[in-house]
């Protein structure tokens, strides 16, 4: 009999809850792998589309798959008036998170998965759409501009960009964010990604099944730490003054968000690749403040701690470097998790039981009832 202890204290730590196809993280000899091929070549030589397509549709497209691909996802690019009117009722205060959260429920009263054989549409639908649903809220909040939805952008990564700065970006932002996006996509039994799985068992449908995945990306140990690491590096303003308040940090016994991860032990196979692309535009921009600071944090969390840099930590400094908001850094990682998330409902849907596990039972021993007039 398993000890409840050691499981549901431990955040059911190394239990298998599932059969995967899509992704291994931390085997040994591949730290993350997407269908079988190395995150490390997927960044270095993928698009966004690609591996949306690999992990949707099963396999890496032909140039003439991709070129359709890109097509249909630009055609679902922009928004129905109803949803833009109801963006448009969200608060400026609001967190992005929770926009991105909301714009996903709508979008599925007003265009429902009639049935699961809508599924692949509806996940195309969302990729398509997401960077519409944030930026369009952001400058109508921000500004009262109601902006164009449906850029003439090569792919996501670069209409994303273009929504948010009003003008196409440069070669290398564009690559930039179309890694992060590769990076983000996908990483097996996560927490948003089992919260999916979780609400596909009950046949739930597909808007449902993400929006409930929305909210648990949204905490700060899962996807919104790249938010709260931009927070803590702009704390400092010199790495001197980053190891020192570091070093308080951890004798308070606080956490440093973008560090440490559930399954990976000895390091994060994403950090290296956003990093290396964070010093890259840290030289573009001429900055002597945020990179070093970023450096020295990472130092002194190894010396420290012996912990390292999570996919989230590198993110903050090279979202910051493209220009976009400390908000909307968790957002993306929706337009890009969208892909991932999907497929694992689409797995879930084709070999289903309801996820249903057991507690074990730790209150009071079983009592008679006492009428409210005898308490
Ligand atoms: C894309 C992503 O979602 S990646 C994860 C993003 N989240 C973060 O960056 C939040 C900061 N990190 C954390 O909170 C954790 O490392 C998690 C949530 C990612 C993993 O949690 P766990 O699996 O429980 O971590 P783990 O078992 O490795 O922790 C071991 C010890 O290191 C400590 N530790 C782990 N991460 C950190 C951290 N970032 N800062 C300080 N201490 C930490 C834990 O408190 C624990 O100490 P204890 O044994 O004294 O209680
Ligand atoms: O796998 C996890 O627990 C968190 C993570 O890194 C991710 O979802 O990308």
């Amino acid at each position: 009999m398993a000890d409840s202890k050691t499981l549901g204290g431990a955040g059911l730590r190394g239990q298998v809850a599932g059969r995967t196809a899509l992704c291994t993280v931390g085997k040994t000899g591949a730290g993350l792998t997407y269908r079988g091929y190395d995150i490390r070549e997927l960044a270095a030589q993928a698009d966004f589309e690609e591996v949306a397509h690999l992990l949707l549709y099963g396999e890496l497209p032909t140039q003439a798959q991709l070129d359709a691909y890109r097509q249909r996802l630009a055609a679902l690019r922009d928004l129905p008036q109803p949803l833009k009117e109801g963006l448009e009722r969200i608060p400026a205060s609001a967190h992005p998170m929770d926009v991105m959260r909301s714009g996903a429920s709508l979008l599925g009263t007003l265009e429902p998965e009639h049935s699961f054989a809508d599924q692949q549409q509806v996940a195309d639908r969302l990729l398509g759409a997401f960077p519409a649903i944030l930026l369009y809220w952001h400058h109508f909040s921000q500004s009262g501009t109601r902006i164009d939805c449906s850029s003439d952008a090569p792919d996501i990564a670069s209409h994303f960009l273009t929504l948010l700065h009003g003008k196409a970006p440069s070669e290398l932002h564009a690559r930039v964010m179309n890694v992060s996006l590769i990076l983000y996509a996908e990483h097996e039994f996560n927490a948003s990604t089992f919260t999916a799985r979780v609400c596909a068992s009950t046949l739930s449908d597909l808007y449902s099944c993400v929006t409930g995945a929305i909210g648990s990306l949204r905490g700060p140990l899962h996807g919104g730490a790249n938010e709260a690491a931009m927070a803590l590096i702009e704390r400092f303003a010199s790495p001197e003054e980053a190891v020192t308040g570091l070093k308080q940090m951890l004798e308070r016994k606080e956490k440093v968000m973008g560090f440490g991860h559930a399954i990976y032990r000895d390091s994060d196979p994403r950090n290296e690749v956003i990093k290396d692309y964070a010093r890259q535009l840290a030289a573009e921009m001429g900055d002597r403040v945020l990179f070093p600071v970023s450096e020295a944090i990472d130092r002194t969390m190894k010396e420290e701690k012996g912990l390292f840099p999570n996919a989230d930590f590198y993110h903050a400094s090279a979202y910051h470097f493209l220009g976009i908001p400390t908000p909307l850094f968790t957002p993306i990682f929706v337009c890009s998790r969208t892909a991932g998330w999907c497929a694992h409902v689409f797995e879930q849907r084709a070999d289903n039981r309801i996820i249903r596990p057991s507690a074990d039972y730790i209150g009071v021993e079983q009592r008679a009832f006492t009428p409210i007039a005898n308490r």
